[in-house]
């Protein structure tokens, strides 16, 4: 129940006198709705329409004298008008307490929706090495729907709580021994119910564990879908699904078992205790007529807001395992949180001169924190000087991406330093830095939208001329003029609707569109046939004159004019120098590499 009490701390804070004026407003209808019907029988009895030994009911004293003097036929339409009065208050009171409910709750679920995705953002990218994607989407819909479905029951649970305790003080008034027979009678019930509460929570548990299968399921599946349609995978694929979804179904069946079971159970159980209690009342406590009456009222009234805890409970403990991974989630998000991102007002700016040179002093670096992985860097150092290009070269697995995310601040090294412009990189000042870095991955994303959009995703502010610049620097205008609708092409999931290499021209042009001081391109031309890809090298001769270039090419013919290159080898630099003079060093492994390529290329 931690869980819970967490977010009605935070809606508290989210609502502040909202969230208190909605508790005020359910405690004064339930005070009416107690007072329209105990009071009504009491008052009744007091014009002598019926007998009934109320005694002394204090709200009732002031009006006991003016009520006696007048006769029925006066009294009574004053007494029935007094309770449409309190009916008709009420309900417009409801109303409006109702889409006040509505309003604080939507309000809430759109900040935790809003608070998520913030903190999601600003959590480091060694976070993201660890999570799965499909869990964070699922935590965004799946999970945050059940939270949302869950929050309605807490305002559900208290508002039945309140009622609850304001008809208990009301009953006690009418009549305290009858009240505490009926609430021993709850309270035994509850100590049987509490099996219930316990199989709803585990329920809980199983449909987090089956929604979270479903979704990343589905998304490995879509995201692979032609592996499967090539490799004919779809049977494989289509049993796991089919079993899969009999797990959810048993799992939904057993929980709408579980809750008419406790139903029942309830229904059976309030069965005997009326029976019970009404035998007492006559047979022990021995009460007239009237207080029979009173009996029926209050367990009336009562015992279906004891059912209604009794069902909320149930509904919130299912939902408790969606709170509880919604909130692991914030808190490790938290944990890995990095300054100067989204909003942010603690960004340190970094006091850095438009020519970025980086260096990395004895650096290293290992994905596991456990002391006996292995490192993935090894004690690097180096240094890219501004306005230049540096190549990274080594056989795959070597470390180049790694070194890349160290060089950007996307990840930190566990030993030594990365200094940008003379200044060391650290938690305030590495996303500023980052700002002026335009990174072009091995596997480039695209948006499901125009060609246009995906450029501006950048530039907002770019005009036309700007992206055909950009463009025609990547070798991407003439295919894109081709296009039906030119930059306006929408260009399909992740850019489906394009070839590999028109994919990696159209991301580069963004590159460069940011115009950014580091230009980073990991693998970035691997997809291009050879005329491109030269056209493409002769681009980057003119932008390295304009920005730091840091490249990473298996196609040694990408960085032929590399101001430096650095041969790495299972974490280690094993060589640098000029592209031609390295090639000249008959026994090293960048002669290696250049001359199995010229091989394979012969
Ligand atoms: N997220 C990760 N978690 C654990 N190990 C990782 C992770 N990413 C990379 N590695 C490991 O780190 C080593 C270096 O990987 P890296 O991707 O930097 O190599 P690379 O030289 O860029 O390879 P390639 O040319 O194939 O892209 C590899 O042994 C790899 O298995």
């Amino acid at each position: 129940m931690v869980q819970i009490g967490f977010y009605l701390k935070k809606m508290q804070t989210y609502a502040g006198r909202s969230f208190y004026l909605y508790l005020v407003g359910m405690v004064a209808i339930s005070f009416l709705e107690s007072i329209s019907i105990y009071m009504i029988i009491p008052m009744l009895s007091l014009i002598g329409i019926f007998k009934l030994q109320t005694g002394a009911i204090p709200l009732l004293e002031p009006l006991t004298d003016v009520l006696h003097r007048l006769p029925v036929s006066g009294a009574l339409p004053i007494i029935l008008f007094l309770y449409l009065f309190l009916i008709v208050g009420q309900s417009l009171l409801q109303k409006a307490q109702t889409v006040s409910g509505t309003k604080l709750h939507q309000g809430f679920i759109k900040h935790l929706r809003t608070d998520i995705y913030k903190t999601l953002l600003q959590a480091d990218w060694s976070f993201f090495l660890r999570k799965r994607r499909s869990d964070i989407s699922h935590l965004l819909t799946s999970e945050l729907a059940r939270v949302s479905q869950g929050t309605i029951l807490t305002l559900r649970l208290m508002t039945s709580l309140l009622f609850t305790v304001i008809q208990i003080v009301f009953a006690c008034w009418v009549s305290m021994k009858l009240t505490l027979l009926v609430l021993a009678a709850g309270l035994a019930l509850s100590l049987f119910a509490r099996k219930f509460i316990r199989q709803a929570s585990a329920l809980g548990d199983a449909t987090t564990e089956l929604s979270q299968s479903y979704f990343s399921g589905i998304t490995e599946h879509f995201n692979g879908i032609k592996d499967i349609k090539s490799n004919q995978l779809e049977q494989a694929h289509y049993t796991w699904f089919q079993q899969l979804c009999t797990k959810m179904e048993d799992n939904q069946i057993r929980f709408s078992s579980m809750q008419t079971t406790s139903q029942a159970y309830y229904k059976i159980a309030s069965a005997f205790m009326i029976v019970l209690c009404i035998y007492l009342s006559i047979s022990v406590l021995h009460v007239g007529a009237g207080q029979l009456m009173l009996v029926v009222v209050i367990f009336s009234r009562l015992w279906p807001r004891f059912t209604d805890i009794q069902s909320s409970l149930e509904q919130i403990m299912s939902s408790l395992p969606a709170f509880k991974s919604v909130l692991n989630l914030q808190k490790e998000c938290e944990e890995a949180y990095e300054a100067g991102i989204v909003e942010s007002k603690d960004n340190v700016n970094v006091d850095l001169t438009d020519s970025r040179s980086i260096e990395c002093r004895n650096v290293s670096f290992r994905y596991h924190s456990d002391a006996q992985a292995p490192y993935v860097l090894r004690d690097i150092s180096l240094q890219i000087p501004a306005k230049s290009m540096t190549a990274i070269v080594g056989k795959s697995g070597a470390g180049k991406s790694t070194l890349i995310d160290m060089l950007i601040g996307l990840i930190q090294p566990l030993q030594g330093e990365v200094v940008v412009d003379g200044v060391a990189l650290t938690d305030s000042n590495r996303t500023s830095m980052r700002r002026d870095v335009s990174y072009v991955s091995q596997d480039p994303f695209l948006f499901h939208t125009s060609i246009r959009e995906n450029l501006l995703l950048v530039k907002a502010d770019a005009k036309t001329e700007e992206l055909w610049e950009a463009l025609a620097f990547a070798v991407a205008d003439e295919f894109v003029r081709k296009l039906p609708q030119g930059l306006d092409t929408i260009i399909g999931d992740r850019g489906i609707r394009l070839s590999g290499g028109e994919r990696q021209r159209i991301v580069l042009a963004r590159a460069i569109l940011r115009k950014p001081a580091i230009l980073v391109l990991d693998e970035a031309t691997s997809a291009l046939d050879n005329e491109n890809e030269s056209r493409i090298q002769q681009a980057l001769d003119q932008l390295k004159e304009k920005m730091t270039l840091i490249v990473i090419a298996h196609r040694l013919s990408t960085i032929r004019n590399a101001d430096q290159v650095i041969v790495l080898d299972r974490g280690s630099i094993i060589q640098r120098g000029a592209y031609q003079q390295l090639a000249r060093e008959a026994k090293g492994t960048f002669s290696e590499l250049l001359a199995f390529q010229s091989g394979a290329n012969a």
